[in-house]
C-alpha cells in the first residue's frame, strides 16, 4: 500500500526518516486508516538503547516523520487534493514534543496512531501515540508547516 510519502516529488524523497529515495534512512509510510494515519516500523536490534529496549531518539525520529506525513495527508484532504505521481503537500517540522511513558521493547512492530488536531491554511498539529505489541510506550506531537515546491532550493 502506498503511503503519502510514495507522493512527495524526488527532491523531497530523501529524508532520513521517511524518504523514499534513502537507501540509509527508515523509509517510512503513512496512510489514513479511519479518521486517523498510521504508521508501522519494525526495530532492527541494533536500535538499541540498553539491550532489548528501542533508543529514545529513534522513537523521536519515527513520530516526526509520521506527523509530518499525516500532516500533509491532512493538507491534501483539507485542500481536496487527489493523490497522484507527486502531487503530494510538503511539510517540514515547526516543533516536536516526545513523552516518553514506558520503554520499547526490540522484537515486533511498532504501531504509530496520529490524530489531527488541528489543519489551518498552512500549520498542522497532529498528536501521536506509539505502541509496542499493543501497549502505549510513547506519546508525541508534531507541528507542521507547509512548505513551497522550491524549499530547500
Ligand atoms: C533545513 C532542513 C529542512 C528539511 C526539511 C525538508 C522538508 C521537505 C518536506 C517534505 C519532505 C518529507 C517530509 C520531511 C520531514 C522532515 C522532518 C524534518 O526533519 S524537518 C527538519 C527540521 N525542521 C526544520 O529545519 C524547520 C526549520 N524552520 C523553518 O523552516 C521555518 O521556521 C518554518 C517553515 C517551520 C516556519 O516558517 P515560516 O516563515 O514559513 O512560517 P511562519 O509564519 O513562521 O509559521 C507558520 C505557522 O507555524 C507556526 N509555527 C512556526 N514555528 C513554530 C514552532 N516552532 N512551534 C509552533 N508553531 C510554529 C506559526 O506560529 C504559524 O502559525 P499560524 O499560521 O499563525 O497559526
Amino acid at each position: 500500500m502506498k503511503g503519502i510519502q510514495d507522493y512527495y516529488p524526488d527532491h523531497f524523497a530523501h529524508c532520513y526518516g521517511c524518504g523514499r529515495l534513502n537507501e540509509h534512512g527508515h523509509q517510512i509510510k503513512t496512510f489514513w486508516e479511519g479518521e486517523g494515519t498510521l504508521t508501522r516500523f519494525v526495530p532492527k536490534e541494533y536500535h538499541t538503547a540498553i539491550p532489548g529496549f528501542v533508543y529514545g531518539g529513534l522513537l523521536a525520529s519515527l513520530i516526526d516523520c509520521h506527523g509530518t506525513g499525516s500532516a500533509a495527508l491532512a493538507l491534501a484532504k483539507a485542500q481536496g487534493i487527489e493523490l497522484s505521481e507527486t502531487n503530494a503537500p510538503r511539510c517540514v517540522t515547526a516543533s516536536l514534543q516526545v513523552k516518553y511513558l514506558k520503554p520499547t521493547p526490540i522484537g515486533g512492530e511498532i504501531v504509530i496512531k496520529g490524530k489531527i488536531k488541528e489543519v489551518g491554511a498552512r500549520k498542522v498539529i497532529v498528536e501521536a501515540e506509539l505502541f509496542a505489541n499493543g501497549v502505549l510506550c510513547v506519546v508525541g506531537e508534531v507541528v507542521s508547516v507547509l512548505v513551497p515546491d522550491n524549499f530547500g532550493l
